[in-house]
């Protein structure tokens, strides 16, 4: 059987030199180009990449799309720093590329992807929850993508429940002192040495609170996440948000 032939783009990243690695012990792929910035993107075409794991930056994963969609590469994506607008945009390139498969993953790490799913089943059991994420101080964004997927999973299931705001007598002395507001979410953002990738979901009701805590420890637990959407991304036409999708947990 033939490899599939993956390129990965911001490969020389904390992530991405990861995910070089990744590919190349993957017996059912073949890594046919590791790009940085700069790099030109013409290589993905001459050498007939098929999927692209797309781990630069916000400010280059849309022009890196764009070169996808308009020659039929396949893409998994892990950047952050999807809007609204972003998405559409994306979506009318897929739309001219009919056969081509994005998926975009806020996080491809199991427990992180397990810690929406339990945010989102407990959500409207709480009278009160806040989202803290913490990562290393190098990240480029906050809050983090997975951050603030989850404060809009659990703001869909407070919705779908008919659940009341949660309460809270703001009086601030300081800005940002209760964090930003992700769809009426309060979300705290950490950025520590020592750390790599972690968020806490905290519920809170009459006499009793639940902590749903998510540890990554290594960018290895990233890994299993990102090959897989490799290969189920290939036969999965338009676009896919969240690796949930492809765990059968959707
Ligand atoms: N979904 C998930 O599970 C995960 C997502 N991430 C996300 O992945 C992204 C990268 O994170 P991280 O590896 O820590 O960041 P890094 O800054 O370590 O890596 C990004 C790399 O991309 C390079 N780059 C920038 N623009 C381009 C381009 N146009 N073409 C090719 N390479 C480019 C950068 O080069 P230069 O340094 O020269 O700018 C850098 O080497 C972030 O958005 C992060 O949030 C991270 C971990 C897990
Ligand atoms: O930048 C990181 O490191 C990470 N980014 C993703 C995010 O913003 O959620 C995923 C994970 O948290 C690591």
């Amino acid at each position: 059987m033939s490899k599939l032939r993956v390129a990965v783009l911001g490969a020389k990243g904390r992530i991405g030199s990861e995910a070089v690695r990744a590919v190349e012990a993957a017996e059912d792929m073949e890594l046919v180009a590791a790009l940085g910035r700069g790099d030109e993107l013409e290589t993905l075409a001459v050498t007939g990449a098929q999927v692209v794991v797309e781990l630069t930056t916000p400010d280059s994963v849309m022009g890196n799309l764009e070169y996808c969609l308009e020659h039929g590469i396949h893409a998994v994506v892990g950047t952050t720093g999807w809007t609204e607008e972003r998405l559409t945009q994306l979506k009318d390139w897929l739309a001219a590329s009919p056969e081509t498969g994005v998926l975009i993953a806020p996080n491809f790490s199991i427990g992180a992807v397990l810690t929406m799913k339990f945010a989102q089943l407990a959500a409207p059991w709480f009278e009160s929850v806040e989202v803290i994420e913490l990562h290393h101080p190098k990240k480029v964004d906050a809050p983090s993508g997975t951050a603030t997927r989850t404060a809009q999973l659990i703001a869909e299931a407070r919705r779908q429940a008919d659940s009341p705001p949660a309460p809270d007598a703001t009086a601030t002395a300081l800005d940002g002192a209760r964090g930003a507001t992700v769809d009426g979410v309060p979300v705290h953002s950490v950025r520590l040495r020592g750390l790599l990738a972690h968020q806490e979901v905290l519920l809170g009701g009459e006499g009793e609170t639940l902590t749903i805590r998510h540890d990554s420890l290594h960018h290895s637990s990233f890994m299993p996440g990102i090959l897989l959407g490799a290969r189920r991304v290939v036969t999965t036409p338009g676009l896919t948000f969240g690796l949930e999708h492809f765990l059968g947990m959707s």
